[in-house]
């Protein structure tokens, strides 16, 4: 049977008290969108280390204590690449909130989230991301902007 072809990406969170840190991206893939920070895993790291460092590059925050939350597939219809992020969260972190080629990050109150300008499978799962509760999601969309189908459900643990 033929392989599937995944792509791992990271996909991280920063909370302070009743705030969560977004970024707008400016370039690239879900140019437009506001959306947590992260991307590509490259070969020679694991993916919390991924996560840690495309923070750091995208809005020049160092995270610690990363807890990975959830896992999601993303398959898009005539695209045989699924995209297989990893969404993590954390409250720690030193340094400060700097603008980046790729992300412009601001800070919004967690019930002020701009879901209007993101993507559309995020009011789906960010509940329960943003109640720190453990997820797995699957997501076919048609396009950009269209959810044909999806399922999400909560899980005790997730792989490392
Ligand atoms: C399709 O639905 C998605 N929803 C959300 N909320 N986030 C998504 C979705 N699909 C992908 N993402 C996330 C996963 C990553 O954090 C970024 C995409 O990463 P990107 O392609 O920008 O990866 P980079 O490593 O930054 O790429 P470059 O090396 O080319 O800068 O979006």
């Amino acid at each position: 049977m033929a392989k599937i072809p995944k792509k791992v990406l990271t996909l991280a969170f920063i909370r302070r008290d009743d705030q969560i840190l977004l970024g707008r991206k400016k370039r690239g893939f879900g140019e437009g969108k506001w959306n947590g920070f992260g991307g590509k895993v490259d070969l020679d790291e694991t993916i919390s280390d991924a996560a840690v460092r495309e923070v750091r590059e995208e809005c020049g925050l160092l995270v610690t204590n990363l807890k990975k939350l959830g896992v999601i597939d993303f398959e898009f219809v005539g695209d045989p690449v699924i995209l297989n992020v990893h969404v993590f969260s954390t409250v720690d972190f030193t340094g400060n909130v700097t603008e980046s080629e790729e992300m412009s990050p601001q800070w919004y109150k967690v019930h002020e989230v701009p879901f209007e300008k993101m993507w559309k499978d995020d009011p789906h799962w960010f509940p329960y991301m943003l109640d720190n509760k453990k997820f797995n999601a699957y997501f076919l969309f048609e396009g950009h902007e269209k959810i044909i189908s999806h399922w999400i459900k909560e899980v005790e643990s997730l792989d490392e």
